[in-house]
């Protein structure tokens, strides 16, 4: 059901309907013909293999219309597993990147008179398209807020000089110096200021220092000023990741009606396993190689995806054994996987004729079925558990009645319950696996930065730690920082925005075995030949060549590696150790799911274990598993390295303790069993349980699960 538009768009669609006839006249808002986009001018580079940097042609001789005003309208998403091939898009949607040629890329409707009666900034792409990116978040509002500052801060009651507040934030004033007479006069005027914040629910948020603000919060507070620059486009770079499922429905009712309104127009750039809104009604899909595979009204592209990932699907032999081959791993095939799969679970993509010649080897090809018994997670595990529970150990975190209070706000612990004390009573013992739930805002990040210490309140909450209080007690000394600094592993985004970007690969990983990343790192023979065993599987897969070098690691910095790429080595600086207790605060986010999918396989089995295409059509003894696999599916098998007997890295030990948190259920690892779901300020309290399997299995029990931990 269509809600009505809320206040902000009403006038907007009234006059979009009046004038809709002489809309439907004017000239497009973004046309590419023919266009192909470079990084780097191609003639500017050293010839390839003198040390030139990769520049390869970006979404070759692309053709794209966006119009200025359509009816019915046109609502773009833009699809790939690739992080770095949706940004990329959106960049050169907005001006960046070198056209080829230069012609081929133009914004006829930024030139009409139109436009310059409204705000003559908006002639320029660079202002008129807004981008907003959501794979950082969680470092803050485009540098206004905690820059700089150590995470700690973010808790303290006093903040820097430029922690500006929500309401500093969206009117723009956060320089220092006085603006100039022509910036005053683009400052967002009281009535839109006041709608804007209205419609994206900041009302509570406004006197709060930006660097406070929830994921969610965040999010909503960067839409809302990208709203008030009154862009003509807005181009949302993975609007709904790490948003709780609440969250995600308002927020994408909100941008339907944004959307209708064309005030502003929006392209959505969507991950495989994202939700695509059903008001989506054109579609974009990219390959990983930054090409454009298929593009069109969103029920043409679906059938095209649907026939491409049959096709792969149940090709002949020949094509499987070229999957097979990892060298010739085809990136256009792996992403109509990947997103078939997804598109296909989810109901979206049509059936093949199966009666059609090309499929004439399918009726023996098993598909994915939830009654399949030995149907496992992407990372090896079976849908139901069938051993006994895990022997527990000790506790390794013990909160008897933990509250967290800014002056009058509880933002943690705001319940009651007749056998307790007020406050959060929560015990994680050695071996557990646990999943932190809860809606954006409800105090996961707050929860987990009592235990890394980034929280001054810390030190006063009745909470243990590894057995013991932060604070000296009778004949027992208080935990210090560095005791559970060398005792924990974790990454965040936080972690990730605040760590140095000149380290070199290798020496951030080496930093897991220092107090800080930047102290030196204590290292051993045994720590060494961790390293290399983790460099080895990271960039170049399980199966490579053991002994092969790994000087890469040492001459490239960190900060020279995509996104992506980043997420997955921090994530490894955290469990290369084992630690005892290891903390996954969205550490997924932000990953493409392949090199994802990985990292949770080596979470819990390391070196041991490896991902395979299988050839569909051998039978399930030749293959050496019990099951056959669903059809075109990569398994998990032993790994050559676990063969050999040459593993360096084992996974999860059984008696390291583990919290995750995540909004995804395909980021929870598949080793996650109990769960607490925190509530929403005032709504009651915190919920625990216990699950029969993985999570991420999809199908009707995934979703069962994870409905469940909701409440739903
Ligand atoms: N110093 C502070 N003063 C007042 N409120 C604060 C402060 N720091 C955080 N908050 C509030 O505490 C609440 C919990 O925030 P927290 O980041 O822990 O939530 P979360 O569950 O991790 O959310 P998300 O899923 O969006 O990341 C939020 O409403 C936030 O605005």
């Amino acid at each position: 059901m269509r809600r009505p538009p809320t206040r902000l768009f009403h006038s907007s669609i009234r006059r979009n309907a009046a004038q809709e006839t002489s809309q439907l006249a004017k000239p497009p808002l973004i046309q590419i013909k023919d266009g192909t986009f470079y990084r780097h001018h191609p003639n500017s580079l050293p010839p390839a293999g003198h040390d030139a940097p990769p520049n390869p042609a970006l979404f070759p001789n692309l053709t794209f219309t966006l119009p200025s005003f359509s009816s019915p309208t046109q609502h773009w998403s833009i699809l790939s597993a690739s992080s770095s091939a949706r940004t990329t898009f959106l960049q050169a949607l907005r001006g960046q990147h070198l056209c080829f040629p230069p012609t081929a890329r133009s914004y006829p409707y930024l030139s009409t008179p139109e436009i310059g009666t409204k705000d003559s900034r908006l002639r320029f792409p660079a202002h008129a398209i807004q981008y907003v990116g959501f794979d950082a978040e969680r470092s803050g509002l485009g540098g206004t807020s905690i820059r700089g500052a150590y995470l700690a801060s973010r808790y303290e009651s006093r903040h820097e000089v430029d922690d500006w507040t929500v309401m500093q934030y969206l009117k723009g004033e956060t320089e220092l110096n006085a603006p100039e007479q022509e910036e005053l006069l683009h400052r967002p005027r009281g009535e839109l200021l006041e709608r804007v914040i209205g419609d994206l629910r900041l009302e509570k948020l406004v006197d709060m220092p930006v660097g406070n603000l929830s994921n969610g919060q965040t999010r909503r507070a960067r839409i809302a000023k990208a709203l008030l620059g009154a862009p003509e486009v807005l181009l949302l770079d993975g609007p709904f990741m790490g948003l709780d499922p609440p969250t995600l429905r308002h927020l994408s009712s909100l941008l339907h009606q944004l959307a209708e309104a064309q005030a502003p127009r929006l392209i959505l750039s969507l991950k495989p396993d994202d939700v695509i809104p059903d008001w989506t009604t054109h579609l974009m899909f990219l390959d990983a190689n930054y090409n454009t595979v298929a593009q069109g009204p969103r029920a043409e592209v679906f059938e095209q995806i649907s026939d491409m990932y049959h096709d792969v699907i149940f090709k002949s032999r020949n094509a499987f054994r070229q999957l097979q081959q990892k060298s010739e791993l085809n990136p256009l095939w792996l992403s109509i996987r990947e997103i078939g799969r997804h598109l296909k679970d989810r109901g979206y993509l049509p059936e093949p004729d199966m009666n059609s010649r090309k499929y004439r080897h399918a009726s023996n090809i098993s598909t994915a079925s939830d009654s399949d018994p030995e149907q496992l997670s992407k990372d090896g595990f079976s849908i139901f558990d069938t051993g006994n529970a895990p022997i527990l150990g000790n506790p390794v975190v013990e909160m008897s009645g933990v509250q967290i209070r800014y002056g009058d706000k509880c933002v943690l612990g705001d319940w009651h319950t007749p056998s307790h004390s007020p406050g959060l009573h929560w015990t994680v013992r050695h071996g557990q696996r646990w999943g932190i739930f809860g809606p954006n805002g409800s105090g996961k990040t707050t929860l987990l930065s009592l235990l890394t210490s980034d929280h001054p309140q810390s030190y006063s909450i009745p909470m243990k730690l590894f057995g013991r209080s932060r604070l000296p007690q009778r004949g027992k000394p208080g935990l210090t920082l560095w005791d559970i600094s060398a005792r924990l592993g974790h990454s965040s985004p936080e972690v990730h925005t605040f760590f140095p970007r000149h380290l070199t690969l290798r020496r951030a990983l080496e930093s897991a075995w220092a107090d800080t990343p930047l102290s030196p790192p204590k290292l051993t023979h045994e720590a060494d030949l961790k390293v290399d065993a983790v460099l080895r599987w990271d960039f170049e897969d399980q199966d490579i060549h053991v002994g092969m070098g790994l000087e890469w690691a040492e001459e490239t910095r960190f900060g020279e590696v995509p996104f992506s790429a980043q997420r997955v080595l921090l994530f490894l600086r955290a469990i290369i150790r084992n630690p005892e207790l290891l903390i996954l605060d969205e550490a997924f986010s932000g990953m493409d799911e392949s090199a994802r999918d990985r990292c949770l396989l080596f979470l819990s089995y390391g070196e041991r274990k490896t991902y395979r295409f299988l050839d569909p059509n051998a039978s399930a003894e030749r293959v050496g598993m019990s099951a056959m696999p669903a059809a075109g599916e990569a398994k998990v098998v032993d790994s050559d390295i676990s063969r050999l007997d040459r593993v360096r890295v084992e996974g999860l030990k059984s008696d390291q303790a583990i919290l995750v948190v995540s909004h995804n259920p395909a980021e929870v690892p598949g080793c996650v069993r109990e769960w607490i779901c925190l509530p929403e300020a005032g709504m009651g309290e915190a919920r625990f349980g216990r699950l029969e399997g993985p999570l991420g299995v999809g199908g009707v029990e995934g979703e069962k699960r994870w409905k469940g931990i909701w409440g739903v």
